[in-house]
């Protein structure tokens, strides 16, 4: 059995989760704005009391997990409160995903300066989160469902943020329940700066759903 899409909360009206991911773009906003900042201690100190009481407002009804997946107005699944891809959550990019025609997924990427690992440069932590994600969309786009079993990375050249550059995915081959999948983050002229390759296990629970037994 595949994992039952939950039930929507009677408060997760259209409406009220374009709000939602409109403070969660604003959440990053401040993140950025948090990294970069250069005001006086003072200053600091006094945003700091300000976002102290708007935490807690925030808080006044609060949730145990954040959205989970769904089918969206679209007919689509959707996951808002994906690491990555969830419009909702302030630590996704968010990611936008396209499925390429001749299979496959790819999306632009921009990160930014909350990624930061060597001084100036991506963290490879969050590529490799990017591309592990990437990698699951492949999967997907095929037709399965799979969780990462193994994830190997090679670092070819850093990563700079603030440029725009792009990831790719692909599956290459299935056996049973195990697909590997290859994808790349890259600079737009295909120059490739991370390579990964995984393998995605459907785990058996899943299995008759998604493989047919
Ligand atoms: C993640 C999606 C959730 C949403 C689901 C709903 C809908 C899906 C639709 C769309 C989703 C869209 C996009 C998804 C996007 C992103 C994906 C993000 C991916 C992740 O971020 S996901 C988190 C990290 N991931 C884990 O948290 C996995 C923890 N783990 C387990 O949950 C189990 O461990 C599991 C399931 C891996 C296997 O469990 P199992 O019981 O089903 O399999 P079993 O043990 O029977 O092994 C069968 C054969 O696979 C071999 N095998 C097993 N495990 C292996 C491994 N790790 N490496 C190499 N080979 C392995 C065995 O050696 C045997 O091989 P053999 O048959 O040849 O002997």
């Amino acid at each position: 059995m595949m994992p039952d899409l939950a039930p929507p909360q009677e408060s997760d009206g259209e409406a009220r989760l374009a709000a939602l991911a409109v403070l969660a773009q604003h959440a990053r906003d401040l993140t950025d704005a948090v990294a970069l900042t250069d005001v006086p201690e003072r200053e600091l100190r006094a945003v700091t009391a300000e976002l102290a009481a708007l935490t807690d407002r925030l808080g006044a009804a609060r949730r145990t997990a954040p959205a989970q997946p769904d089918i969206g107005p679209d007919g689509r699944f959707r996951h808002l409160g994906n690491a990555v891809v969830g419009d909702t959550n302030p630590h996704a990019l968010p990611l936008v995903i396209e499925r390429r025609p001749e299979g496959g997924v790819r999306a632009g990427i921009t990160f930014r300066p909350v990624h930061e690992g060597p001084p100036g440069l991506v963290h490879g932590g969050v590529s490799a989160m990017i591309l592990d994600h990437l990698l699951g969309e492949a999967v997907a786009a095929s037709g399965r469902a799979a969780m990462t079993g193994t994830l190997s990375l090679r670092y070819r050249k850093p990563i700079p943020y603030g440029t725009p550059v792009v990831g790719t995915a692909a599956v290459g081959r299935t056996e049973g329940r195990k697909t590997w999948v290859d994808g790349m983050i890259a600079l737009p002229d295909g120059t490739p700066l991370v390579e990964a390759t995984g393998l995605f296990i459907t785990p058996s629970q899943w299995a008759e759903v998604v493989l047919g037994g």
